[in-house]
């Protein structure tokens, strides 16, 4: 049997500040319809990994591939295009707009940019799809809202629509349950898992326990490198990770 091509290929990436190395020459394979995750504690260079898998920042050096093309160096809104959405820590969102205006803006843009309706017919299927976005992560309900009265979870959750609205083949999640009371971290983890059903995904996420139980794959970064990779059963038994984890939550 063959292994599927890789999604997204990581090549010898390195990414310097300076004189400071936050990444310093790491590789790794992603395969299609997975969820994996990059753990790893403070300051390990996760939000560095996922700022140049998201086309936020070049690397130094090395290079990067989506699904056999190497994508380095593309502008960020062309890694939307291809099909790399993100959604990151820090919620997106404007405060001022309904759930509903959030995502259809998210529609459009994705429209817009390809004029894949008509632009009268348009209007009324991009209501549809935004109507249909907010649904898949359990905020139909919740249209009307201005995003500001929003609960943070939700807002999270408003996040993940809009960047479901560029129909993403890989989706990137920067700590997606950064900030959530324990209820809305199940909810924000039982929507991440079915999503991956439908996509590949891959997380970056401070805290082990919470992707143990969902992720196929975890990869551990320590100082800029990958100290380990394998399933959450090998992790857990991994006598470095325990010791880079000790004494954190
Ligand atoms: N723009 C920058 N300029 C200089 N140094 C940076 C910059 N961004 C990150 N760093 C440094 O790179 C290292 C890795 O940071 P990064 O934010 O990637 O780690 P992290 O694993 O995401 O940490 P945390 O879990 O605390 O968010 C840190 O020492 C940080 O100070």
């Amino acid at each position: 049997m063959t292994a599927a091509a890789p999604i997204l290929e990581v090549q010898g990436v390195s990414k310097r500040f300076g004189k400071f190395v936050a990444l310093n020459d790491v590789s790794a394979s992603f395969q299609p319809g997975k969820l994996s995750a990059i753990i790893g504690p403070n300051g390990a260079g996760k939000s560095t990994f996922f700022n140049v898998v998201s086309g936020a920042f070049p690397p130094s050096s090395g290079r990067l591939k989506f699904k056999g093309h190497d994508i380095t160096g593309l502008a960020q809104h062309e890694f939307a295009r291809i099909g790399i959405a993100k959604s990151f820590q820090i919620t997106n969102v404007f405060k001022q707009l309904s759930a509903h205006e959030n995502v259809r803006v998210a529609v459009q843009m994705r429209h817009a940019r390809y004029q894949l309706f008509k632009p009268r017919a348009g209007m009324a299927e991009v209501d549809d799809r935004a109507h249909a976005l907010l649904q898949r992560v359990g905020l139909a309900a919740h249209a009307r809202r201005p995003a500001a009265d929003l609960a943070h979870g939700q807002q999270r959750a408003l996040e993940v629509a809009m960047a479901l609205a560029a129909e993403p083949e890989l989706l990137l999640m920067d700590e997606p349950t950064a900030g959530m009371s324990p209820e809305e971290t199940v909810v924000m983890m039982d929507l991440i898992t079915a999503l991956a059903a439908e996509r590949s995904v891959i997380l970056v996420e401070h805290k082990m326990k919470l992707v143990m139980g969902i992720c196929e794959r975890l990869l551990v970064l320590h100082h800029g490198e990958f100290l380990a990779e394998g399933t959450p059963a090998d992790i857990k038994a991994n006598a470095d990770v325990r010791r880079v984890y000790l004494g954190q939550g």
